[in-house]
């Protein structure tokens, strides 16, 4: 039986799926978007399952499976989660700044950065201004995947800071910014294609790691420079493996004390569904 599965169309999805197509062989529904769109398809079962922003399982577990093994995560600078500003960091305190509308994990991170970090008193806002047409509106602007990447490429007059790091740096863990997520109701009949699917999964995530540079050409992203690119690539793991469960489950707790999420989730994996190798 084909699945329903959420594509997150940003450079940082390119390996894995192109991984995932080369090995898979059956006919999956693939339905590309931004994170924030797929949580809330995928949270009103319009897909099956899909990565899906980390905060998205925790405001909502009872709702979910997780597939074991496999995230969106790094340690230390990202460089596709980036706070735009005029202003150094240290003089935000009281501003208004603004926040993509593509985002839900990065929201929350950048509320644990400056509430809990720093103690700084902020209001926040939607928008879908980039940083030169927010300058009146906002304080700090913040944007992901390819529009912060292209961003970080363009502006030089602005304090640019990478959540990553700032996050590495407060807690010395990774982030965990997507975890791949399925909604219980609407896989129910479809399990084994579920576990077929999570098991494909885990060998793209090792094949993708030799393959990267042959991903570059034809994925629309050449603007960020060959090069670029492929150290992207390297600093975005795939893996769920100690290190990053404990920096979610950190993210959790620090949510949950902000009021960003009800409670503290339990994390279930999907049940049969192996976590394979790490690298
Ligand atoms: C690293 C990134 O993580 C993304 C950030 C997300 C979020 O903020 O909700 C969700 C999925 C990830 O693809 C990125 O934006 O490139």
């Amino acid at each position: 039986m084909s699945l329903r599965v959420g594509r997150i169309e940003y450079a940082n999805c390119v390996p894995l799926f192109k991984a995932f197509d080369a090995l898979c062989d059956k006919d999956h529904r693939f339905v590309d978007g931004v994170p924030a769109i797929l949580n809330a398809m995928l949270s009103l079962g319009e897909i099956d399952l899909s990565p899906s922003s980390s905060i998205a399982y925790g405001k909502d577990p009872n709702r979910y499976w997780l597939l074991p093994g496999l995230s969106i995560s790094a340690t230390g600078p990202v460089r596709s989660v980036l706070l735009f500003t005029r202003q150094p960091l240290e003089e935000l305190d009281g501003a208004t700044i603004g926040l993509t509308n593509e985002s839900d994990t990065s929201v929350a991170l950048l509320k644990i950065i400056l509430g809990k970090f720093l103690a700084f008193k902020n209001s926040f806002q939607r928008t879908d201004a980039l940083p030169q047409q927010a300058d009146s509106a906002f304080g700090a602007l913040l944007l992901i995947g390819n529009q912060a990447m292209r961003m970080s490429m363009t502006v030089s007059d602005y304090h640019v800071y990478d959540l990553g790091e700032l996050w590495h740096r407060f807690t010395g863990l990774p982030f965990v910014y997507a975890l791949w997520v399925v909604n219980r109701q609407s896989v129910a009949g479809q399990e084994d294609s579920v576990i077929d699917l999570a098991r494909t999964l885990q060998q793209a995530k090792v094949a993708c790691r030799d393959r990267l540079p042959l991903y570059v050409k034809g994925s629309g992203l050449e603007w960020y420079g060959f090069d670029n690119l492929i150290s992207y690539w390297q600093t975005i793991s795939y893996d769920l493996g100690e290190l990053e469960m404990e920096g979610l489950r950190t993210f959790y707790r620090y949510s949950y004390e902000l009021g960003i999420i009800e409670q503290l989730p339990e994390i279930v994996f999907f049940p049969g569904a192996i976590s394979g190798g790490s690298f």
